[in-house]
C-alpha cells in the first residue's frame, strides 16, 4: 500500500504557477526526494502534503485517508494528518528543556501523561539523546538540535514524516554522518519519508525516488542510479554530477548520432524518447568521470592541449582546451601540460537537441 498518494496538484500563489500537477506516490521504508533548484516548487510541494498551504487542485492522501480533495473541497488541518515535521531551521522551542520540546506536541493532543513520559524516554533513547533530555536547545550542538527536532517529529509514531532541507544547518562531516543514520532510521522505523534537499549529493545518498522538479513539474523521477545515469533530458542531465557540452551539429548514419564541431566529432547516444534531425544544432552531454586522457589519437576522442592539472585532494582535475572547447576531465596522477586525446565513451555520451 502506498502511505503517500499526491495527485495531480496544482498551486498558485498570486499569477505564479507554483505547483503544476504534480504527482506522485511513496511507501514505508522508502525516502522520497525533492530536488530542485531555487525557487522549483520543492517546499511548496512539501507544505502542501503537510497541509501548511492550500493547494488549487489535486487529491492527497496519508495512510489511507484522504486529507485533502479539491473535487470534494476536502481539507484536513496539519494536526490531523498523522504526519512528523522537520523544519530546517528545527523551529526547537528556546524556553523548553529536550525531553520538553519533545513531549509538547504529545500534550497538545491530551496524552496521558505517564504515556507521554514512556514515549518521550523511549525516542531520546532511540536517537541516543536520552543524558540530555534536561538541556535547553541553547546548550546543544548542532546536530544534537537536529536530532530533537527529529525525535519531536517521531514522537506521535507517525507513518509519514516530512523534512524540509533537514541537514543544510550541519556542517560537511557531520551532514555526511547524518545522512546515513537518517535513512537507517527511517528503513527501521519503515516510515515513508518525504525530504526537500537542493544539495544532489544529499538527495541521491538518502532517497530510493529522486524527484527533479523544474518550475513546478516533476521534470525526471527514479532511482539515484536511474536519475544520475540515464536522464531522460537535457535539464536533468545538466542538473546532476560534473559535465562536459559539447555543442555542435547532429548528423545520423546507420542510426549512431554524432555531434561534430569544426574539428571533431564525437557520438553518443540519443536517450529514448528525445528527437533531432540530421544538421539540426545538438549538444553531447558527458560526466566529467567519464572522460580519459590518452596519449594517441583513437576512436571518440579529440585532439585538446592539457592546460594545467589541478589537484583537489582525491584527485587531479585536468583542464583542456581546444578551439572553442573546454573541458574539464580526471585522473589519480598530475599530468605536464602539452598535447593529449581526451576519450568520450560514446556509452556514456547523450546527445540532446541545443538549447535555445
Ligand atoms: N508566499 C509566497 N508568495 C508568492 N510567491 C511565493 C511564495 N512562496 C514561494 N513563492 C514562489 O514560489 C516558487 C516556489 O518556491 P519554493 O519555496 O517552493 O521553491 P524551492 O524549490 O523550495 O526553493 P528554495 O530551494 O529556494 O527554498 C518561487 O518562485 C517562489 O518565489
Amino acid at each position: 500500500m502506498n502511505d503517500l498518494i499526491v495527485q495531480d496538484i496544482h498551486m498558485h500563489l498570486g499569477a505564479l504557477h507554483v505547483l503544476q500537477g504534480t504527482s506522485f506516490t511513496a511507501s514505508k521504508g522508502q525516502v522520497v526526494a525533492l530536488l530542485g533548484a531555487s525557487g522549483s516548487g520543492k517546499t511548496t510541494l512539501l507544505r502542501t502534503i503537510a497541509g501548511l498551504e492550500i493547494p488549487s487542485k489535486g487529491k492527497i492522501e496519508i495512510s489511507g485517508s484522504s486529507v485533502f480533495d479539491s473535487s470534494k473541497d476536502l481539507l484536513l488541518p496539519p494536526e490531523q494528518r498523522n504526519i512528523g515535521l522537520v523544519f530546517q531551521s528545527y523551529a526547537l522551542w528556546p524556553h523548553k528543556t529536550v525531553a520538553e520540546n519533545v513531549a509538547f506536541g504529545l500534550s497538545i493532543r491530551g496524552t496521558d501523561k505517564s504515556e507521554i513520559g514512556k514515549r518521550v524516554k523511549e525516542m531520546l533513547e532511540k536517537l541516543g539523546l536520552d543524558h540530555l533530555g534536561d538541556r535547553y536547545p541553547f546548550q546543544l550542538s548542532g546536530g544534537q538540535q537536529q536530532r530533537v527536532a527529529i525525535c519531536r517529529a517521531l514522537v506521535y509514531q507517525p507513518k509519514v514524516i516530512l523534512m524540509d532541507e533537514p541537514l543544510s544547518n550541519l556542517d560537511a562531516k557531520l551532514r555526511e554522518e547524518a545522512r546515513y543514520w537518517i535513512r537507517k532510521l527511517i528503513l527501521e522505523l519503515e516510515l515513508c519519508a518525504v525530504m526537500v534537499t537542493h544539495d544532489q549529493d544529499e538527495a541521491l545518498a538518502m532517497a530510493d525516488n529522486v524527484l527533479l522538479l523544474k518550475g513546478g513539474s516533476i521534470v525526471q523521477s527514479g532511482s539515484p542510479l536511474e536519475i544520475y545515469s540515464n536522464p531522460k533530458n537535457r535539464y536533468t542531465a545538466e542538473f546532476l554530477g560534473n559535465n562536459n557540452t559539447l555543442d555542435g551539429n547532429l548528423s545520423i548514419e546507420a542510426g549512431k548520432p554524432t555531434v561534430s564541431g569544426r574539428t571533431w566529432s564525437i557520438s553518443g547516444v540519443m536517450p529514448e524518447g528525445v528527437s533531432n534531425a540530421n544538421g539540426k544544432a545538438a549538444s553531447a552531454i558527458v560526466r566529467v568521470e567519464k572522460m580519459a586522457i590518452h596519449d594517441q589519437p583513437g576512436p571518440n576522442r579529440i585532439a585538446v592541449n592539457l592546460d594545467a592539472s589541478i589537484y583537489l585532494g582525491n584527485h587531479w582535475e585536468y583542464r583542456l582546451s581546444a578551439p572553442g572547447v573546454t573541458l574539464k576531465a580526471q585522473g589519480s596522477v598530475r599530468r605536464e601540460p602539452g598535447s593529449v586525446w581526451c576519450e568520450l565513451p560514446a556509452d556514456d555520451v547523450w546527445i540532446f537537441p541545443r538549447a535555445s
